[in-house]
């Protein structure tokens, strides 16, 4: 009988299609899954099987801590895994959307995953006032705001963020523009070797901003900085409506004092979260949100 394979312990860095880039203490090794099974994600500690000195199989995933996800009607698409925190980036201009940020949140809720609002660019005074406003409602929901400016205080964004990164793993999502690259490259000083190094071993060409990567910062490897491409959308298919309800802060207390103990919150008499929206206590793009959430559930294909 064959001896099988030692099997090495590694945390993946980068994925790309079925292609993955895993980190040992050692070496960056690259990875494939068995099968058409596409299941790992950046994050990920995984156990490989070496099949030449810098390749190798993934032969099984450690339990995770955490799994951050978004889905279409059809499938499923991993985000990261393992992470303690999720930054959401956005900036004064252009705009971002509510939706996105908050869908983004409702996903972290689902994750038992912290999540934070990171305001880039407060140097662009004309728009600061309105941003402000509309970020302080998600304060109000009991998510930290931070603000910085990447471009015209560097080190003072640095001296915001550096903090609460440490010892933590946070991937950092953000729609195109809001400064998400700008952030990051201060964070992490060598940032673009990395991407150039992971894209030459995952062979992704000059697409060096499609694919989702982790950055090992600080001293030890107890802080991973994780960089998703821009997102255009963030759908929820995946969260049941048990889940989605307790993704939201804001229902928290109310949930159990509805009349009907299987209360949906949409039309239902005596709904104590209708309620409280008719009173003004929820906002109602956020309860809007929940019902299409509640719709996009219902529409799962798998
Ligand atoms: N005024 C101002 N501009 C900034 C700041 N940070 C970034 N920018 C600019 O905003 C634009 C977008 O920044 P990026 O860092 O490329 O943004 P991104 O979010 O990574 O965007 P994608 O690469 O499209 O995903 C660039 O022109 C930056 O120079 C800031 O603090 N203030
Ligand atoms: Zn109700």
């Amino acid at each position: 009988m064959a001896t099988p394979p030692e099997l090495i312990s590694a945390t993946i860095i980068a994925a790309h299609g079925r292609h993955y880039l895993a980190q040992t203490d050692a070496i960056k090794l690259q990875c494939v899954t068995r099968g058409k099974k596409s299941d790992v994600a950046v994050g990920d500690v995984v156990r490989v099987a070496m099949t030449s000195p810098n390749q190798g199989v993934i032969e099984s995933i450690t339990e995770r801590n955490s799994l951050l996800y978004r889905s279409d009607q059809y499938k499923s698409k991993l985000l990261a895994a393992n992470v303690t925190q999720l930054f959401i980036v956005v900036a004064t201009e252009p705009g971002f959307s509510d939706d996105l940020v908050s869908r983004s949140l409702v996903a972290a809720e689902a994750a038992g995953v912290q999540a934070h609002l990171i305001l880039n660019k407060i140097d662009v005074t004309e728009s600061l006032a309105k941003t402000r406003q509309r970020l302080a409602q998600y304060a109000r929901l009991g998510y930290p705001v931070h603000e910085v400016s990447a471009r015209a205080a560097p080190e003072a964004a640095v001296a915001t963020l550096a903090p609460l990164l440490q010892g933590q793993s946070t991937i950092l999502i953000g729609q195109s523009g809001m400064g998400k690259s700008s952030l990051i490259n201060l964070l992490v000083p060598d940032a673009d070797i990395a991407v150039r190094e992971i894209s030459a071993a995952l062979d992704t060409g000059k697409h060096t901003t499609t694919f989702t990567r982790l950055y090992n910062t600080g001293t030890g490897t107890d802080t991973a900085i994780i960089d998703s491409p821009g997102f255009q959308e963030f759908g929820l298919y995946h969260l049941s409506e048990g889940m989605l309800e307790r993704a939201f802060p804001e229902f928290e207390a109310l949930l159990g004092k509805c009349k009907y103990y299987n209360c949906h919150h949409l039309t239902e008499p005596s709904c104590a979260v209708l309620a409280a929206l008719a009173a003004g206590e929820i906002l109602p793009y956020r309860h809007a949100l929940y019902v299409q959430l509640l719709h996009e559930s219902s529409q799962k294909l798998y």
